[in-house]
């Protein structure tokens, strides 16, 4: 009885707090409207990466028993409405969905904003050059497999400008449609093919590793077949509604890619 008491008057607090919370950050929202016509009207950039940064660093001087990195998350979010309220950005991604450009054009720029799979670093970059866009994410560098040539190619002959480097802790996961089938093929793209390497041999010693063109694609294969699992991204379980049966399977732990992203120089 005490504790449903407790329990009660709990949740009554948490529904007083939760209104003050959204009250301020609509007060937030509309201050952020305010910079963002002062802006227009100075004809200054609606994405300040440095501000941003600013804001962060300042949010986390306040201690939360949440930790560090769920504030970092939650506070991404309010800037990236904010700044979607003060100009809708839109925002090319080597694709498809659930890439770990997707992933790190995520944690850039939060989830508010549209985002648009592009099926080359070269097509970014052309989505960004014809105004179609505000900005592309393109992958430069794995710290296992070394530079994207693709990509940097590019950077040479193109007029734009790297406004933002985004660094991407890669996470490998092991994903399937149902938890206790048996799987006899895995997928996934070859890069992470070789980065699970030993950890799939280890695990699934009888399986047939099939390469495909992306993460994404092997997550769509297991959406399809049945015993089969993609080896992707988390981002690659929710969006395809799979299960994520193992985590962090990769070989080596410290696995990360860096991605820029680049803004047109004048429009
Ligand atoms: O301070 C600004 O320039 C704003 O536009 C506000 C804000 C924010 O929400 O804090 C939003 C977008 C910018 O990239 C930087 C910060």
């Amino acid at each position: 009885m005490v504790s449903k008491i407790r329990l009660k008057s709990a949740r009554n607090r948490i529904d007083k707090v939760d209104k003050e919370i959204a009250g301020l950050i609509n007060r937030r929202a509309e201050l952020a409207l305010e910079v963002g016509k002062a802006k227009k009207e100075g004809e200054g950039a609606i994405y300040v990466p440095l501000r941003e940064k600013e804001v962060l660093n300042n949010v986390m001087l306040s201690k939360s028993i949440l930790g560090e990195e769920a504030l970092r998350n939650i506070y991404t979010e309010i800037i990236s409405a904010c700044r979607n309220l003060e100009s809708p950005t839109k925002i090319a991604f080597l694709g498809p969905w659930a890439t770990f450009t997707h992933q790190a054009a995520m944690k850039n720029f939060g989830s508010s904003g549209y985002f648009i799979p592009a099926v080359s670093p070269r097509e970014v970059l052309v989505e960004v050059e014809s105004g179609r866009v505000d900005f592309g994410v393109v992958p430069v560098e794995n710290s296992n497999e070394g530079s994207v040539n693709m990509t940097l190619d590019m950077l040479v002959d193109t007029e734009l400008k790297i406004c933002a480097e985004i660094s991407l802790k890669i996470e490998q996961c092991f994903l399937v449609k149902d938890s206790k089938s048996k799987i006899l093929r895995i997928y996934s793209h070859e890069h992470a093919l070789a980065q699970c390497r030993n950890w799939t041999l280890r695990n699934y010693p009888g399986a047939e590793v099939i390469p495909v063109s992306s993460t994404a694609a092997a997550a769509k294969k297991v959406v399809k077949e049945d015993f089969a699992a993609a080896i992707a991204g988390e981002a690659a379980a929710k969006i395809y509604d799979l299960y994520v049966l193992h985590k962090g399977i990769q070989d080596s732990r410290e696995i990360s890619r860096v991605f820029c992203y680049r803004k047109i120089l004048t429009k």
